[in-house]
């Protein structure tokens, strides 16, 4: 409900000026209903007020926003705030206009009318509005800079706000331009105070906010960027039978709430919101590709709760997802701590693909080549700092242990061992978290000798020459996606080019990709099948112990899923045969890989299969039937290199990291299990990009991971 107007007197002092705590804490109960100031809310207000230039760094959430509206409400005339996202300052200007504050935004979404009404206020001898928000594109121009001047000479401005700071600086994740450009307001306006509020702490970009705005003697204020509120966690895309559904039985599963999903790509945005929509989830598109009116209509409807997912501000949302990999750590802070800004638990979930990662490898490299080319200079070591960030977040994706000791780590803070309470799968889970690293790797490995290396696990230097890549990737359509979060801009040009640009040729390209991953599958398995050189059949064969071991584990699954379903007439130990002879059959002959590969994917469908699915699959399983004498006799190399393996004549690989191998959940030995399998010593797990590196074709040399060893030991003596 709107609060009526109050005196203004009453409220906001009058033409006094409150700077005492007491008198600007009542301003904040009054105002917003918050008991007392948080974090280090009070001191940046005490510095403003008082004129000094102030840097306040507080974590997304964190109440920046109150810096510079209590003091709008603490001095007569006028807080300016510049604010990049349109969709924010709106958000911002309804909330405040409905507790009586007097709050108006200066955008191209607005209308004439609206815009003329509210210059006339500001040209008025006493204007009524307290926080005026802008545009950086709007503070560019010089009819507005001279509008401000006025206001200034009048005594009425007050303090410059410059929200998302960090967008000044091109260190910074979501470099804007038209922020370059506010430069000028401590030329044109030497003696207004300056807050400038970010959540991004990289020093880097903190020097540069605070160098470009030309802030005097600042005070810096710094909070703990710990979002213990919201619970992190990773999928794997190539883990899952199909992403969109997991994605919808996430969101269903999570209740009726409020979820923003970030998409790199538009046409995914619109096709998961199709998609979702068509399961019964409210959702919404919410893109800079769509018009201004739908693109303020689902604003509205998401604002009152009509929908349920969309991409912006909110205070309650309790869940964002990243459907594609961001392609910096602060730019997955910022948006992944969307969630939860009013304290209450939250979640953030990124789904990684091996794939996606690469594809962010291309954009990163061709846009800064590109950056490269038309500024006419090398931009090497942009490109370079480019690919380090992203690789920071590859190693939030593909590491072992916790995720936000990394996040926070990114951002220089020293992290306690009990801070994170298991409120991130890496604490939560870490053996079903290094057993899903463990099939990632596989599964990449698996990629790479299939022949798909070339398009799957190029280096990221490479710049994409070979016309392997141009056939998946529109170069030109590519390079930018990220740059969809509606500015006011001088953007829209190239925004519309970009619009117009190749999505049927993405689509093309996609079913080549598909066309050539079943080329290559199929190759590789015609190459299987043919005579190959013994040992290499000896170090990829498929043990009887293995076999059990996958036998134990399908079990405990199809246990599981009797649970879940209440159904008790599952004949698990039958059932659970059935499908690993399923899985060997199909892939016993491609060796433990892909065979590994396929016991994975069972045991992710019987966690969600419904009881139709199962009769489906299983058909006739009859409790009598025994998979183990199904074993076909065809496979008898194999059982050859069975029982080499029970005499002692396995690899030494097959020998170290016990360990790792009883973590990964392959091994019985954490449960009781037949002798054959608890004195399986299974391979070790290594880390995706040893495990990368480790099956990478030597004559391919334009094949490099991501990562690399030196990373490997870095991450191990920072865990
Ligand atoms: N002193 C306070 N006590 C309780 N809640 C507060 C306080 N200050 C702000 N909040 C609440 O915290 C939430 C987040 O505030 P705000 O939007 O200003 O955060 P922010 O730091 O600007 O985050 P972002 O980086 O996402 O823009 C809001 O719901 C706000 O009402
Ligand atoms: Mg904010």
């Amino acid at each position: 409900m709107k609060k009526p107007l109050l005196p203004a007197k009453k409220v906001c002092g009058g033409n006094k000026q409150i700077t005492d705590r007491e008198g600007l804490v009542k301003l904040l109960r009054w105002h917003f209903g918050h008991s007392d100031f948080r974090g280090k809310q009070f001191e940046a207000i005490q510095a403003v007020l008082s004129g000094r230039d102030c840097f306040c760094l507080m974590p997304t959430g964190g109440g920046k926003s109150m810096c510079y509206q209590i003091p709008a409400l603490a001095k007569p005339g006028i807080v300016l705030v510049v604010s990049p996202l349109i969709g924010a300052m709106e958000n911002q200007v309804t909330a405040l206009k409905e507790k009586g504050i007097t709050a108006e935004f200066l955008s191209s979404t607005q209308t004439t009318h609206a815009k003329t009404k509210i210059h006339e206020d500001l040209d008025s001898g006493k204007p009524s509005t307290r926080l005026l928000y802008v545009t950086p594109e709007l503070i560019a121009t010089p009819g507005f800079m001279s509008k401000l001047n006025k206001i200034h000479a009048r005594g009425l401005l007050n303090i410059i706000a410059i929200d998302e700071a960090h967008c000044i600086s091109s260190w910074g994740h979501d470099f804007r331009p038209s922020y370059r450009k506010l430069s000028s307001l401590r030329n044109h306006l030497p003696d207004v105070p300056i807050l400038a509020l970010t959540a991004t702490a990289v020093p880097k970009v903190q020097k540069d906010v605070i160098e470009s705005l030309c802030l005097e003697s600042p005070l810096l204020l710094k909070s703990s960027f710990n979002r213990s509120n919201i619970y992190y966690e990773v999928r794997y895309k190539d883990l899952l039978d199909n992403v969109f559904n997991d994605l919808s039985a996430l969101l269903k599963s999570s209740g009726d709430v409020c979820a923003i999903v970030y998409c790199l790509e538009r046409a995914t945005c619109d096709e998961l919101a199709a998609h979702l929509s068509k399961h019964g989830i409210s959702c919404a598109a919410y893109h800079a590709g769509i018009n201004n009116n739908l693109r303020s209509s689902v604003l509205d409807d998401w604002m009152s709760s009509k929908i349920q997912v969309v991409g912006i501000d909110r205070k309650d949302v309790r869940l964002v997802c990243h459907f594609n990999i961001p392609k910096s750590m602060e730019g997955f802070y910022q948006e992944s701590g969307r969630a939860g800004r009013d304290q209450l638990p939250s979640k953030s979930i990124l789904y990684y693909g091996i794939d996606d990662r690469k594809r962010m490898e291309f954009i990163i490299s061709n846009a800064e080549n590109k950056k490269g080319q038309s500024s006419g200079g090398s931009r090497e070591g942009s490109s370079k700092k480019s690919l380090s960030d992203f690789k920071l977040m590859v190693e939030y994706c593909e590491g072992s242990g916790c995720r936000r000791k990394k996040i926070l780590e990114n951002f220089g803070e020293e992290v306690p061992p009990s801070l994170c309470k298991k409120s991130c799968d890496g604490c939560k889970h870490p053996n079903q978290l290094v057993q899903y690293l463990e099939e990632l790797a596989t599964i990449a490995a698996g990629r790479q000798r299939s022949g798909l290396s070339r398009i799957f696990l190029s280096s990221s230097n490479d710049k994409v020459g070979g016309e392997q890549m141009s056939e998946f990737w529109n170069r030109d359509d590519e390079v930018s996606c990220s740059d969809e979060d509606i500015s006011d801009s001088d953007d829209g040009i190239e925004n519309a080019k970009r619009e117009a640009g190749c999505k049927a040729s993405r689509r093309a390209g996609v079913n080549a990709k598909i066309e050539l991953l079943e080329r290559a599958e199929e190759r590789y398995y015609r190459n299987q099948n043919c005579d190959k050189p013994s040992h290499k059949s000896d170090k990829n064969a498929i043990t009887e112990a293995h076999r059990e071991a996958s036998r134990k584990r399908l079990t405990d699954s199809v246990k599981q899923a009797s649970q879940r379903l209440g159904n008790p007439s599952i004949e698990i130990e039958t059932s659970a045969n059935f499908l690993e002879n399923e899985c060997f059959n199909k892939y016993g002959k491609s060796g433990k890989t892909f065979y590994y590969s396929q016991v994975a994917s069972t045991v992710r469908w019987l966690a969600t299969a419904t009881s139709s699915d199962l009769t489906n699959r299983l058909g006739n399983v009859t409790p009598t039937s025994p998979c183990r004498s199904k074993v076909p006799t065809e496979a008898s190399p194999k059982e050859t290199v069975d029982e080499g393996n029970r005499t002692g004549t396995t690899s030494p690989e097959l020998h170290d990291n016990t360990a790792a191998a009883v973590e990964s959940g392959i091994s019985s030995a954490s449960t009781p299990g037949p002798p054959a399998s608890a004195s399986t010593k299974l391979p070790p797990i290594p880390s995706f990009s040893e495990f990368v590196n480790r099956n990478k074709p030597n004559h391919n040399s334009r094949t490099r991971p991501l990562d690399d060893s030196q990373s490997q030991n870095k991450r191990q003596k920072k865990t």
